[in-house]
């Protein structure tokens, strides 16, 4: 029972969520032959500011965004970046892209000076989001539904957030019943991945102090974002 408004809804986030995309130029640049942690580290870098700039684009056209509080637009972007960008190229592993990212994606990342501790979480949860197999408007409105997390540090208007993550999160779970009729915990598990996100936040605040002790540089975009 998704009304007209709620369908109109997905379908403008959804929209959105295909119009912005990594540039293939930029995307093609992880097919290039140099395998060296440095190498690795520096198209990772710029891959994660191409898709922090997406990112952006993205979120101006979640309908209601634009209206909440300046500082609150910025504390929400800058509280998900790294969850969104989680989602984001989870979804390529689990699309298994034609033009073999997945494979290099995969081998860059190990290769680009993570430890260990993290690398294992990191792909246990791309594979727990590549077993869920959502439907695109499930992967727009989860990662809508990550930006608009009101409990992120410096949100001062939590209720304001609320209310717009609220009306994403019945729209989803709506369509998870849609599209998983045979499983009727299906939205409980995507609000799982949820809590996984956290915790590989978490995980990559300790990623970025770690590259960091050892020299690595990021752009002006990923440190204005991360605050580095
Ligand atoms: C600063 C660097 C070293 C960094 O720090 N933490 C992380 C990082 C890591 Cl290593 C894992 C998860 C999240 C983050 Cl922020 C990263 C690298 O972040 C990214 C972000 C996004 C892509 C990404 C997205 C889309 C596509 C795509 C398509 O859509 O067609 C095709 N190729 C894609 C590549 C890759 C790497």
């Amino acid at each position: 029972e998704i009304t007209k408004e709620q369908q109109a809804l997905m379908k403008i986030i959804t929209d959105a969520y295909n119009r912005h995309q990594i540039p293939q130029d930029v995307a093609k640049k992880l097919l290039q032959d140099q395998y060296s942690a440095e190498e690795n580290f520096l198209l990772l870098t710029e891959m994660a500011t191409s898709q922090v700039q997406v990112l952006v684009e993205f979120t101006k056209n979640i309908p209601g965004f634009l209206s909440l509080d300046r500082e609150d637009q910025i504390a929400l972007l800058k509280g998900s970046a790294v969850e969104a960008m989680f989602l984001r190229s989870a979804q390529v592993f689990s699309r298994k892209m034609p033009s073999g990212h997945t494979e290099v994606l995969e081998e860059r990342i190990r290769k680009s000076g993570i430890s260990e501790e993290f690398i294992t979480p990191m792909f246990n949860f791309y594979k727990s989001i590549g077993e869920l197999h959502m439907v695109q408007e499930e992967q727009a409105l989860l990662t809508t539904v990550t930006i608009l997390t009101p409990d992120r540090p410096y949100v001062k208007d939590q209720q304001a957030v609320e209310r717009l993550q609220e009306t994403m999160l019945d729209v989803l779970r709506k369509l998870c019943v849609l599209q998983h009729p045979q499983e009727p915990q299906y939205f409980a598990r995507l609000l799982g991945r949820l809590t996984e996100l956290r915790t590989l936040s978490h995980y990559h605040t300790e990623m970025l102090a770690s590259w960091r002790m050892n020299d690595h540089k990021f752009t002006p975009l990923l440190c204005e974002i991360w605050d580095v």
